[in-house]
């Protein structure tokens, strides 16, 4: 047996995406894997055949290929792929040949859905006109996002393309980003995501509804928060979506949805289960492509989502009546992907001892149908970890894992590593986790908690750290720490922490507030709500809302009574700030600020900068920065272990 270390991330395979042919027999889905020598993601397209067990590349190449969605005769397989530099809607004939592609727009395809006569409904964004020259002028508040970049002048909108390679010809227009269409059974209508208000501070989006006849658009439902992944009823009389009423806020449950396509009446259907819907449990084991969408009965009666519930997500069903039932059994798994055909579940799962794998689910019966990391995995020391509850200074359940050294044993005093989830409003869960995997093959005991302000245990718990950071969560966290060093096989003494983002935010202001730590690793942090708020790419809306409305004009004293900044004179212990020089979300700047105020201080610190990647650098980062940056962090802790005090 082997130790997992930094470098098996290279061997780590990912599936997901599963969909079903229209004839239930085979399943398609997104394999991808790690090309070191390229330093690269590669994602392909595979084929299972119910009948056979076979499961076969469908698409090849370097590329990444994702979003495979069967036309609905079964004849054509269409999917998006980076083949050609950007991605690029393709489409193939189900029996084999090369795939054609369709599209070519500048900054690629975001969102697609078949029509029923063998055309296709795009979303992307026109090419830019004015791109004479690189100086960007700027108009508006939302100008650029984490991950992409600069958006441009030009926003997203609706395009039919054919599968002979006509088009695309432009269905919508206007200065607003229109998304994620769906297209009514008959194939007259198109229903769609846009947000046409002039307010860019906090944005709403509703759903609208183009007639392809008279080319009339008309407001189907005004949002009041979120709405996405709209997905019309077999019958037509419905639209089923996600979304929720707060104003654009991710505080707050994300709902599953039904809009009437006659009366306009709209209501949730899974209010009663208070939890969100989708995956909202982190990893950085995770190369999942799909837009998980709800997906209808045929009957029009019954629609499946995914849900999060105390760091496991399952398949639900609820019923236009609202009767909710939970579809994947087992109380260990993150179902991260799904599709749904005839009675027949296929999901891509993960689990604390596997990344993502598929799965068929038929009359209670399970079946696993892909092994991609089986082999790798059995030569490993992987560690399973235990589940263990905490109880907060005002009663409130708190939950978390230990995640042990492989060959464990009790006799023994390991150092430990607390672990901090970003969001705030993320969470850990019952998924493979590659750096804890890391931490504890290289001997330490890995303690990760879901503190309030975590999703997945119902909404009042959620909103728990709103206007509050660095208060009760601090304290959930802390008395976590202190009640595991009091376990016997605990070295009290070599106590470490590290976190990302929000969980970066946490660590400066563990720092700053307790001595307790030998050694930090502080990631994609920040420590300056103030300045955060001018320069994040949501920090003018979600810096706001996550204070409960302080704003610098009237709140600037608490803004900054809650930045760890302000008590950076009171550090400590030895940090190490890892921070990507193009992460939009936390930018460099608060790194920079918090290194040099670090510095200046005296304390030893060191600040590791990743060029050419943003906030994602631990999620989907160039393979070799993220063994460089796991060999940073466990390097760090590894040369403060001791017992010098
Ligand atoms: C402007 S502060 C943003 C913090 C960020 N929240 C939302 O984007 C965050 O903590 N992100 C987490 C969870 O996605 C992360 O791990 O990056």
């Amino acid at each position: 047996m082997r130790p997992i270390t930094t470098q098996t991330l290279f061997s780590l395979q990912f599936s997901g995406d599963p969909q079903f042919s229209p004839d239930g027999q085979s399943i398609v889905y997104v394999k991808t894997t790690i090309n070191q020598e390229e330093n690269k993601y590669q994602s392909q397209i595979c084929k299972y055949d119910r009948k056979t067990g076979r499961d076969i590349p469908f698409t090849q190449g370097l590329a990444q290929d994702k979003l495979p969605k069967f036309s609905q005769d079964g004849s054509y397989l269409a999917f998006v792929s980076t083949r050609s530099g950007t991605p690029q809607l393709f489409v193939m004939l189900t029996d084999g040949g090369e795939p054609k592609q369709l599209t070519f727009f500048k900054k690629g395809v975001k969102s697609y859905s078949w029509m029923p006569n063998n055309q296709l409904v795009v979303a992307a964004r026109k090419d830019d006109a004015n791109e004479k020259s690189d100086v960007r002028v700027v108009n508006t508040l939302r100008y650029r996002g984490n991950g992409y970049g600069f958006y441009g002048d030009e926003p997203i909108h609706l395009w039919l393309v054919q599968v002979d390679g006509s088009g695309p010809q432009q269905i919508t227009d206007g200065n607003f980003d229109e998304t994620d269409p769906t297209v009514s059974p008959d194939g007259k209508k198109i229903a769609f995501v846009s947000w046409r208000e002039e307010n860019q501070v906090e944005v709403t989006p509703s759903l609208y509804t183009v007639d392809l006849d008279t080319g009339l658009i008309d407001l189907t439902y005004q949002g009041k928060g979120s709405v996405s992944h709209p997905v019309y009823s077999p019958n037509g009389k419905w639209i089923a979506f996600f979304g929720h009423e707060h104003g654009e806020d991710s505080g707050y449950n994300t709902e599953l949805w039904v809009v009437s396509t006659g009366s306009g009446e709209a209501r949730s259907l899974s209010r009663s289960l208070d939890r969100p819907v989708g995956n909202q449990v982190g990893t950085d084991a995770r190369y999942e492509t799909a837009e998980v969408s709800p997906i209808w009965d045929m009957d029009s009666q019954k629609i499946y989502f995914t849900a999060t519930h105390e760091g496991d997500v399952y398949v639900y069903s609820v019923t236009l009546d609202e009767k909710i039932q939970k579809e994947t059994p087992g109380d260990t798994q993150v179902v991260t992907s799904f599709s749904y055909h005839s009675g027949v579940i296929a999901y891509a799962k993960e689990t604390p001892a596997s990344p993502a794998e598929l799965y068929l689910q038929q009359n209670k019966e399970i079946q696993q149908i892909t092994y991609h990391n089986t082999p790798l995995f059995k030569s490993l020391t992987v560690s399973v970890p235990e589940r263990t509850k905490f109880q907060a200074r005002d009663g409130l359940e708190i939950n978390g894992w230990l995640l042990k050294p492989p060959g464990f044993s009790s006799d023994q005093r390991y150092p430990l590593v607390l672990e901090i989830h970003g969001g705030p409003h993320s969470s850990y869960g019952n998924t493979f986790l590659h750096e804890f995997q890391v931490l504890a093959n290289s001997g330490y005991i890995v303690l990760y908690t879901n503190p309030r302000g975590s999703h997945g245990y119902g909404e009042a718990f959620v909103r728990g750290s709103i206007g509050d950071w660095g208060g009760k969560d601090y304290e959930d966290l802390i008395d976590a720490v202190d009640a595991v060093a009091r376990l016997p096989y605990v070295d009290r003494n070599n106590l470490f922490v590290t976190g990302g983002s929000y969980g970066g935010y946490m660590t400066n202001w563990m720092v700053a507030h307790t001595h307790i730590f030998k050694a930090a690793v502080t990631q994609r942090s920040i420590c300056n709500l103030h300045s955060m708020i001018g320069t994040s790419d949501i920090g003018f809306w979600f810096n706001v809302k996550e204070l409960d409305g302080a704003d610098i004009w009237e709140d600037e004293e608490f803004i900054l009574s809650r930045s760890p900044i302000r008590y950076a004179n009171r550090v400590q212990t030895p940090v190490k700030i890892i921070h990507s020089e193009e992460d939009f979300r936390c930018p460099m700047e608060q790194a920079e600020q918090w290194f040099t105020a670090l510095k200046r201080l005296g304390v030893e610190t060191e600040l590791v900068r990743f060029p050419n990647e943003n906030h994602d650098l631990s999620r989907n980062g160039q393979p070799e920065h993220r063994v460089e940056r796991l060999d940073h962090i466990v390097g760090w802790f590894n040369q403060y272990l001791g017992n010098k005090e």
